[in-house]
């Protein structure tokens, strides 16, 4: 029985990931029911051979009282806004706070120009999420960015969020961040959903997937059908190969399970590219199937973001002021 378990979870989770990650299922939802319905047996006989990354987790079920406070062991930060107003008569924005970013990068880097990877700005709830040994073992909201509440039972009801990460080699820690967010049309058909039952809709995706993922049952955030994106890695173990630059994190993300923001993502050889491609992502985004709020725009080379992070992360409340020499 505990050998059924383990090849019946393992055979769920690859199907769940091929419809929900891979959008490309190889077998019939009927199969999937069959199977799960016979894991739901065996567990409810052998509760003690069910397994964490088990897929009947998805269903929610788990009521609490109150979300546990997380310290995360990386500071959980925020982005700095570069807004770019539309110059109505040009027809295109103005960069000025783009290049003036480009500059001092270039220069806290003394190099002339350096690349930069430009993606989506997910408009959702930033999460972090922790896997010990291949199995999700807690998910924390981002709070005031030093602590943050568990909402691991939550999380394990996303779909598109591997219970086990996927690939032979998985690494033993890795702290994966990202934002949840609820799909346009999982939006809208939420709030019809709402106005039948009489209920308030929500106001925009962002309410609708923070409000979901604040439940205290989980049952409820199971049937809110929310989805997420990764977009960086923020504690990986050292014994793994360490990605170079942030195309790499993605690469590794992907390998490891996670759905890739299609084709939304764009190495840049310089910030020229960087507002052409912006300019480009505009007029596209009416057509994406979930709601961003702008591009960010990261430095490639992690050894650069590192350089450029303790800069950055000098504290902004205090200055030596010398006397003269
Ligand atoms: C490095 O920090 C971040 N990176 C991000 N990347 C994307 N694509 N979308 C976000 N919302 C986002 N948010 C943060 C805090």
């Amino acid at each position: 029985a505990q050998q059924k378990i383990q090849t019946l979870t393992a055979q769920l989770n690859q199907y769940a990931h091929e419809y929900y990650t891979l959008d490309a299922p190889t077998v019939p939802d009927s199969e999937y029911d069959r199977l799960y319905r016979e894991l739901e047996a065996l567990e409810t006989e052998y509760p003690q051979f069910r397994l964490p990354e088990s897929p009947t987790n998805r269903v929610g079920g788990a009521v609490l009282d109150g979300f546990e406070t997380v310290i995360h062991a990386v500071p959980m930060l925020s982005l700095a806004n570069a807004f770019s107003p539309r110059d109505d008569e040009a027809g295109t924005f103005d960069h000025a706070e783009m290049r003036a970013f480009d500059e001092r990068v270039c220069k806290d880097l003394g190099a002339a120009h350096t690349e930069y990877i430009i993606e989506p700005k997910f408009d959702g709830l930033a999460i972090s999420l922790l896997y010990q040994n291949g199995i999700l073992i807690q998910a924390a909201t981002r709070g005031d960015g030093t602590t943050g509440e568990d909402v691991t039972e939550n999380i394990k009801t996303v779909r598109n969020i591997p219970l086990r990460l996927h690939g032979d080699e998985v690494p033993d820690l890795i702290e994966v961040r990202g934002e949840v967010l609820m799909l346009k049309a999982d939006f809208a058909a939420l709030n019809a959903r709402q106005l039948d039952a009489g209920q308030k809709p929500f106001a925009n995706p962002r309410n609708a997937a923070a409000g979901s993922l604040r439940q205290l049952n989980s049952a409820i955030t199971a049937q809110r059908k929310l989805h997420f994106f990764g977009y960086g890695i923020a504690r990986l173990s050292t014994a793994f190969r360490q990605p170079e630059n942030h195309a790499q994190e993605i690469e590794l993300l992907a390998r490891l399970g996670f759905s890739e923001p299609q084709a939304q993502i764009r190495v840049c050889a310089n910030i020229q590219e960087v507002l052409d491609f912006y300019e480009t992502m505009a007029q596209q985004r009416p057509q994406l199937p979930y709601e961003i709020d702008g591009m960010v725009v990261k430095v490639n080379d992690l050894r650069q973001q590192q350089q450029l992070g303790f800069v950055s992360r000098a504290p902004r409340w205090a200055i030596a002021h010398k006397f003269p020499a």
